[in-house]
C-alpha cells in the first residue's frame, strides 16, 4: 500500500461492503434511545404535514359543494393545528439529531485517538501525518452525519413514502398506480450509475487526503521552504493537487446529479401522465378534489425517493470513509503487551543484547547478531558514522520496534515478555528531536511525571542549567511556549527536554544527541549536572561531539551492523582504530 507519499492515492483494501455500516452500528447503538425519539418526532411531524391534501380533498368534494361552512371551518382548524404540530416536532427532532451526531463524532474520535497512541513508531514512519489527520477530522465528520442524520432520515423517508402511498391509495387506486409506474425505471437508473458513483466518491476522499498530507508537510517545512525560496515550486505542487481534488469533486457531483436528474425527469413524466389520465376520468369516477389531493401527494411521493437516492450517496461516501477509519482502527498494534506479559519489577539497570538482529523493513538488517552486556550503573557511549545504527540500538531498548531475532534483557527479563508501560516508565529517553508541546515551560518539564511539585520541576531545571534562561523569560516557568517550541532556541529546547528526562527519574537513561545544540560554555556547566543525572544509572549516550562522552565507562564504536570497537576513551585512543581517527579528526577541526 502506497502510504508514504502525499501524491499517491491510498488503495482501497476492501470492496464496498455493508459490513462497514453494520460495524459502525456499534456507535449508533449507544444512542439508540435518542435516535428512536428523534425518529418518532420526525414521524409525527411528517404525518401532520401529510394530512393537508386529504383535508383539501374533503373540503373540495364535500364541504364546498354542500356549502357546509361549519365543516370547512373545522377542516381549516385541523389543518392549522397539523401545520403547527409538524413544525413543533420538526424543531424537537433537529435538537435530538444534533446531539446524536456530535456524540457519534466524539466516540469515534476517542477510539481512534486511543488506538493511535498505541500504534508503533513503524506506523508513523510509514505515512504522512496529514493523511492521519484527514481521517480523524474530515472523515469522522462525514461519517457521523451519515450515521446520525442519514439513518434517521432513511427511516423517516421510508415512513414518508409508505404514508404518502397509503394516502394516495385512499384517494384513488388507479391514479396511484400511474404515479408508481416510474419506480422500476428509477431503480434501473440508480443501479446503472451506482458503481461509477462509488468510484467517484472514493477518488474524492483520496484526493482530499493527498491535499491534506501535502498541506501538513508544507506547514511543517515552511521555514525550509522560505529559506530555499521554494514557494513557487510548492505552490505549483499544491495547485496540481488542488486541481485534482476539484476535478474529482466535480466528477463525483456529476454522477450524483445524474441520479437527481433522472428522479426529477421520471417524477415529472409520471405526474404529467397522472394528470392526463385523471382529467380524462374526471366526473363521478374521479372528483376534482381527489385529483388535486392526489397530485399534491404525487409530487411529495417523489421527494422521499429523491431524498433516498441522495441518502444513497451519503451512505456510499460514508462507507468509503468508514473503510479508511476502520482500516486505521484495525491497524495492528505490532508492538504490544504479550498476552501473558508480566510487570517489569523495579530494575537495577543491567542490559543485555543477546544475538539481536533487527531490520526496519525486513529486508536490510541494521543490526546483525548484536551482542552487548551492560552492568547496572554503567555509562555507555555510542559513536560511529551517520546511519550506522546508534539510534536504532537505543530505540530497541525501549521496545519502540520489535527485534527480528535474539533476545533483549533488562535485569534478566526478556523485554518482549514484560508490559510496555512497566518497561518504558523506567526509561528516560531524550531523543534527537527535543519535542516541545504547547503549554507552559512548567507543563513541558512535568510532562513525564504529572505529580511532580513545582519545586521538583525547578530543581530539575537547575540541575541541567535551564533555570537561568527560564527565569529570564517574561513569565518564568509559566511562560507559554508554542507547539514545537517555536519561540525557543534549539539549545533551550534541549535543556527543557533534559530537565523533563531528569524529573522522570529513570533507571535507564538514553540521551540521543541530547547536547548537540547547546553552546560549549553551557555544556561545560551541564556536564556537572549530567554527572548528577548519570550517577547510579545505566546510561546510553549518543553524541557526535566526542568531548562530551570522553568520561563514559565504555565507548562503543558502531559500524557494520554491530560493535566495531569497544573500550574506554584511553583504550580506544591507544588502539589507533576508528575511534582514534574520529577523535583526532575532531581535534584538528
Ligand atoms: N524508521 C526507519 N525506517 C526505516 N529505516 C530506518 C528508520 N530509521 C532509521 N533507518 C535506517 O537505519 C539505519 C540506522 O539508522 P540510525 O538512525 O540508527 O543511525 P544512527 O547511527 O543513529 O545515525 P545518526 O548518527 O545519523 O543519527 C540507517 O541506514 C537508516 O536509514
Amino acid at each position: 500500500m502506497a502510504r508514504n507519499r502525499f501524491d499517491v492515492d491510498e488503495k482501497l483494501e476492501t470492496p464496498f461492503n455493508i459490513k462497514h455500516l453494520l460495524r459502525a452500528g456499534v456507535y449508533v447503538k449507544r444512542h439508540a434511545k435518542t435516535m428512536l425519539i428523534s425518529i418518532l418526532f420526525s414521524a409525527i411531524s411528517a404525518a401532520c404535514a401529510l394530512v393537508g391534501p386529504k383535508l383539501i380533498e374533503r373540503a373540495l368534494n364535500v364541504a364546498v359543494p354542500n356549502r357546509d361552512f361549519k365543516q370547512l371551518f373545522i377542516l381549516a382548524g385541523i389543518m392549522l393545528a397539523a401545520i403547527v404540530l409538524s413544525i413543533f416536532f420538526s424543531i424537537k427532532r433537529s435538537r435530538y439529531m444534533t446531539v446524536v451526531g456530535q456524540e457519534i463524532i466524539y466516540d469515534i474520535r476517542k477510539d481512534l485517538f486511543e488506538h493511535l497512541q498505541r500504534l508503533p513508531f513503524q506506523f508513523y514512519d510509514d505515512r504522512p501525518h496529514g493523511k492521519i489527520l484527514t481521517r480523524v477530522i474530515n472523515y469522522v465528520n462525514s461519517v457521523s452525519d451519515a450515521l446520525s442524520n442519514g439513518i434517521i432520515n432513511f427511516v423517516l423517508e421510508i415512513f414518508n413514502l409508505i404514508l404518502i402511498a397509503v394516502f394516495m391509495f385512499l384517494c384513488d387506486v388507479k391514479l396511484t398506480l400511474v404515479v408508481m409506474a416510474g419506480i422500476p425505471l428509477f431503480l434501473v437508473m440508480v443501479f446503472l450509475i451506482k458503481p461509477a458513483q462509488r468510484r467517484a466518491w472514493q477518488d474524492v476522499s483520496n484526493k482530499s487526503s493527498n491535499l491534506n498530507a501535502y498541506l501538513h508537510e508544507s506547514l511543517d517545512g515552511m521555514k525550509i521552504t522560505q529559506a530555499f525560496t521554494r514557494e513557487e515550486k510548492n505552490a505549483e505542487i499544491y495547485n496540481t493537487l488542488n486541481t485534482k481534488m476539484y476535478k474529482s469533486w466535480m466528477k463525483a457531483q456529476y454522477t450524483s446529479n445524474l441520479v437527481w436528474f433522472s428522479v426529477d425527469n421520471i417524477s415529472t413524466w409520471v405526474v404529467g401522465a397522472m394528470y392526463l389520465i385523471g382529467l380524462s376520468l374526471l366526473g363521478p369516477a374521479v372528483q376534482i378534489g381527489t385529483l388535486i389531493a392526489i397530485a399534491a401527494y404525487a409530487w411529495r411521493f417523489w421527494q422521499p425517493i429523491l431524498q433516498l437516492s441522495n441518502l444513497y450517496n451519503t451512505f456510499i461516501n460514508a462507507v468509503a470513509y468508514l473503510e479508511r477509519i476502520f482500516e486505521m482502527m484495525d491497524e495492528p498494534v505490532t508492538v504490544d503487551d504479550a498476552p501473558d506479559a508480566q510487570e517489569l519489577p523495579e530494575i537495577r539497570g543491567n542490559v543485555q543484547f543477546d544475538d539481536v538482529t533487527f531490520s526496519y523493513d525486513n529486508t536490510i538488517n541494521v543490526l546483525e547478531h548484536f551482542n552487548l552486556d551492560v552492568k547496572a550503573g554503567e555509562n555507555i557511549a555510542l559513536v560511529g558514522p551517520t546511519g550506522a545504527g546508534k539510534t536504532t540500538v537505543v530505540n530497541l531498548l525501549s521496545r519502540f520496534y520489535n527485534i527480528n531475532s535474539g533476545t533483549l534483557r533488562i535485569d534478566g527479563h526478556d523485554i518482549s515478555k514484560v508490559t510496555l508501560h512497566s518497561l518504558r516508565a523506567q526509561m528516560g529517553i531524550m531523543l534527537q528531536d527535543s519535542f516541545i508541546f504547547s503549554g507552559t515551560i512548567m507543563d513541558n518539564i512535568r510532562y513525564g511525571r504529572l505529580d511532580a511539585t513545582d519545586e521538583e520541576v525547578i530543581a530539575a531545571a537547575k540541575t541541567v542549567r535551564a533555570h537561568e534562561f527560564i527565569s529570564e523569560m517574561p513569565q518564568g516557568y509559566n511562560t507559554q511556549v508554542n507547539e514545537r517550541g517555536s519561540r525557543l532556541s534549539q539549545g533551550q529546547k534541549q535543556l527543557i527536554a533534559f530537565a523533563r528526562t531528569l524529573l522522570s527519574d529513570p533507571k535507564i537513561l538514553v540521551l540521543d544527541e541530547a547536547t548537540s545544540s547547546i553552546d560549549a560554555k553551557t555544556e561545560r556547566l551541564l556536564q556537572e549536572g549530567l554527572q548528577v543525572l548519570l550517577a547510579g544509572r545505566t546510561s546510553f549516550i549518543i553524541a557526535h561531539r566526542l568531548s562530551t562522552i570522553k568520561n563514559c565507562d565504555r565507548i562503543l564504536y558502531i559500524a557494520d551492523k554491530g560493535i566495531a570497537e569497544s573500550g574506554s576513551h584511553d583504550e580506544l585512543i591507544a588502539r589507533h582504530g576508528n575511534y582514534y581517527q574520529l577523535y583526532t579528526a575532531q581535534l584538528e577541526d
